[in-house]
């Protein structure tokens, strides 16, 4: 029997899934899918790592919960891949809180502390965390294992970690956290197998998807980020502001008569692309388009991500190496074009062929800035995590 892990990577716009077999020291990926509640009849799709078809079923929306749809994947696992024998479920969990700098083993005490930190993350933390539970209910004695967005942000400190707001909220916890850390542990891990001398360098990964945040590390560790708290803060995203100033929060709830689940409401679902274009919070759907507030929303994105790189370039002292992953960072060439323009000043050059074809350094010969397209793999990172627990246990 070969022993797998099953790991499921629940995002604020899709949840993927792959099943890993963790038998040699680095985990490979025997299937992968996705879990599709956007359309009337929801749609779970397993292919090969190549990307072949293996498997696809929809269900009624009455009868849609993603709790069935996790029951189809696990059915399909034990039948499809019966010599496999599955020792865990990791789970990307976005926030971690002050506790957790590593993953755990998901006890009912962990879970009642993770699903305590919901107010934190509201669009994310239930969606991680309900598959935890109809998981335990099919299969109570399978181990479930937490790895946290989180997680790759301990190392960084004060100043970074803190808010001008008196001490005694920092020692509530309220401070900045920061997340993507799984894709920029990732990408960091890929950074140092491609350009080992610039491990030691000042660098900034640009994880630019539905959700977008960056990270600043020195060698190879997280220095400063872009989300705080919650992950509202910093880059403009799909549906959410990003940073605001604080008093627009208060004039809309003394004066627009607007409730705190109002705004709630309003920055995380109805802001970022989607508010500023009317139109979409798809970036592909705003490329295409020819409406003026479509090029506006995208204008806003571009400009918002090249002033926090500043940011993040202030705070390591120097910019040497920049990398795009995430769902915009790796396919929207427009979108990195538009940054290294914005970006000259700093030392950025994209070259525009090294641009289009997306493999690696993208950078021009003139580029003080060593620039690199890597996609990222949440899911490799969690079943590294776990593949790690379990040989510890
Ligand atoms: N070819 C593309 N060109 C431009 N944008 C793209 C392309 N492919 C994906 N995207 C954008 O990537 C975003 C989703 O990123 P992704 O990292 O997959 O999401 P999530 O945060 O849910 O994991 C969407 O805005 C989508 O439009
Ligand atoms: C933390 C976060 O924003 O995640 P996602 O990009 O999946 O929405
Ligand atoms: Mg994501």
């Amino acid at each position: 029997m070969t022993a797998s892990v099953l790991v499921l990577n629940s995002g604020s716009s899709s949840i993927k899934f792959g099943l890993f077999d963790i038998a040699a020291a680095e985990p490979a990926l025997v299937c992968k899918g996705l879990l599709d509640e956007h359309e009337a009849k929801p749609r779970l799709v397993v292919r090969s790592p190549e990307g072949g078809d293996l498997f696809e079923t929809r269900r009624e929306a009455s009868d849609a919960d993603s709790g069935h749809l996790f029951a189809d994947v696990l059915d399909f696992i034990e039948e499809r891949f019966a010599d496999h024998r599955l020792r865990a479920v990791g789970h990307r969990i976005v926030h971690g809180g002050p506790d957790y700098s590593g993953p755990v083993e998901l006890t009912d005490d962990v879970y009642a502390k993770l699903d305590a930190l919901t107010p934190l993350a509201p669009l994310h933390q239930p969606r991680c965390l309900e598959p935890v539970r109809t998981i335990r209910a099919i299969k109570p004695d399978l181990a479930q294992i937490a790895c946290f967005d989180t997680a790759f942000h301990h190392s960084m400190a004060a100043p970074a970690s803190r808010f001008a707001l008196p001490r005694r909220y920092e020692e509530r916890g309220i401070r900045r956290y920061g997340f993507h850390g799984l894709s920029f542990e990732y990408v960091a891990g890929r950074l140092a197998k491609i350009a080992p001398q610039l491990v030691a360098k000042r660098t900034v990964i640009a994880h630019l998807g539905n959700g977008a945040s960056l990270c600043a590390l020195r060698d190879g560790r997280s220095v400063d980020t872009t989300m705080g708290l919650t992950p509202l803060d910093g880059l403009v995203m799909g549906t959410r502001s990003g940073t605001i100033d604080p008093g627009v929060l208060l004039y809309l709830q003394q004066h627009e008569n607007m409730s705190v689940g109002d705004v709630q409401h309003l920055l995380y679902h109805e802001s970022g692309l989607l508010g500023v274009s009317g139109i979409s919070a798809d970036m592909r759907v705003l490329l295409a388009s020819r409406e003026a507030a479509a090029r506006e929303a995208v204008d806003l994105f571009v400009f918002r991500t090249v002033q926090e790189i500043a940011v993040m370039a202030a705070s390591l002292g120097g910019l040497d190496c920049l990398v795009f992953t995430g769902g915009i960072g790796e396919h929207a060439k427009e979108i990195r074009a538009a940054i290294g323009e914005q970006l000259g000043w700093l030392g950025v050059h994209i070259d525009a062929g090294a641009n289009d074809a997306a493999r690696d350094r993208i950078s021009g010969g003139g580029s003080t800035v060593n620039v690199f397209v890597i996609p990222t793999n949440e899911e490799l990172t969690i079943a590294r995590h776990c593949a790690a627990v379990l040989r510890a246990k």
